[in-house]
């Protein structure tokens, strides 16, 4: 799938812009500010209806303005579709495909695949355990809309049974077709997962040797309570104390996912640069993943993502995101010689803009 060409009206600190893209590699190089990450945030809302950086949509409207347009062309294996997206203050937002409005956002997840990598993927390391849970949700929804919609009701379901805590009911049968509910849900979740993780694994261990050549051995493990025991029979067993505490202690929501440099979590014992190594291979095991099983190729956003790395990985991450099996990618950096030298190794199709307060200028030097 190729991002032919899109239109932004008032996105974050961007007026105005209409890009055509390369169909390989679009570089967009700029100072701080300038607006480089919300224009690749303007790409990814259109696969996913949302910032990367979940800034709330009042928030994504050019300041002082009424209204935020994007407007997408993808050329996907041949056929056209046209994306449209309109944010208004305080009104519902309208997402369109070939100008036909959506009836629900989520009928538009894993239309256009999607790969971001970005500074803000730190949190999935740093941060608390929800970011790790909504890491696994995002790959397994672009590809599956059975699971997006089991984790839709688990959530609504779970929602119910905390309401029902916190006022202390002993509506037992209530109880009963919650914990029926959450535990069918949750058992679809759970082995969706757990498949995703046995499958991340290998490809995850392959980009990080490419990358850093070392000896460092990463990988992940995924610890759920419903590894053990049936939800159901844990939901039952812990109403009585659920209802002290007040919510739902059981279930997928309490899932981990533990990210482990040489046997420990990297969190505790990883360097910036070996942290930022290990994102960086992590996602690029999810765009193959996502490429292998996916209806086509994905667009790979990589935003920013040189800095704290050693010549030597950033010389072996431009050589792999140049091979074959990456389509369509948009880099930005501040530093145009990263971006020069990835154009110099690169034998492919490309566009450079330059980006300025707000403003994205192409570049014809080719
Ligand atoms: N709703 C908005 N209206 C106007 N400006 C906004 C809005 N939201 C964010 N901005 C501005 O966008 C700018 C940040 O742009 P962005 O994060 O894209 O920069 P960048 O070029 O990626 O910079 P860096 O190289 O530092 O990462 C900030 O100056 C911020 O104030």
């Amino acid at each position: 799938m190729i991002l032919k060409q899109l239109s932004i009206l008032n996105y974050k600190n961007i007026v105005q812009a209409e890009v055509v893209f390369s169909p390989k590699i679009n570089c967009f190089f700029g100072k701080n500010g300038m607006g480089k990450t919300n224009f690749m945030d303007a790409i990814y809302y259109l696969s996913f209806c949302k910032s990367h950086i979940n800034t709330p949509d009042s928030l994504i409207i050019r300041n002082n303005q009424d209204m935020c347009v994007l407007q997408g062309v993808y050329d996907y294996d041949g056929r056209t579709e046209e994306l449209f997206c309109g944010i208004r203050h305080k009104q519902k937002k309208q997402f369109k495909r070939n100008k036909k409005e959506y009836k629900r956002l989520s009928e538009h997840i894993g239309l256009l695949p999607l790969v971001m990598i970005s500074p803000a993927d730190t949190e999935l390391i740093q941060g608390g355990s929800e970011e790790r849970r909504r890491f696994m949700d995002l790959i397994i929804s672009q590809q599956d809309k059975n699971y997006l919609h089991a984790l839709i009701q688990y959530n609504k379901a779970l929602l119910q049974r905390n309401t029902l805590l916190k006022e202390q009911s002993h509506d037992t049968s209530l109880f009963d077709v919650l914990e029926m509910q959450l535990t069918m849900y949750g058992e679809q979740i759970f082995s969706k997962r757990k498949q995703l993780i046995e499958r991340l694994v290998p490809l995850f261990n392959q980009f990080h040797q490419q990358i850093c050549h070392s000896a460092e051995s990463v990988d992940l493990t995924y610890i759920s309570q419903l590894a053990e025991t049936s939800l159901e029979e844990k939901l039952r067993k812990n109403r009585e104390r659920d209802v002290l505490i007040g919510y739902t202690t059981a279930g997928i929501h309490k899932d981990e996912l533990e990210m482990l440099l040489d046997g420990s979590l990297i969190r505790r014992v990883g360097s910036q640069g070996q942290q930022k190594t290990y994102l960086i291979a992590l996602k690029l095991a999810q765009y193959s993943l996502l490429a292998q099983e996916g209806a086509s190729t994905p667009l790979l956003l990589l935003d920013d993502i040189f800095d704290k790395l050693d010549a030597e990985r950033v010389a072996q991450i431009i050589h792999l995101v140049g091979e074959e099996q990456f389509g369509q990618i948009f880099i930005t950096d501040t530093n145009r010689k990263y971006l020069d030298k990835i154009l110099e190794t690169i034998n492919s199709d490309f566009a450079l803009f330059e980006v300025e307060q707000g403003c994205i200028k192409p570049l014809n030097e080719a």
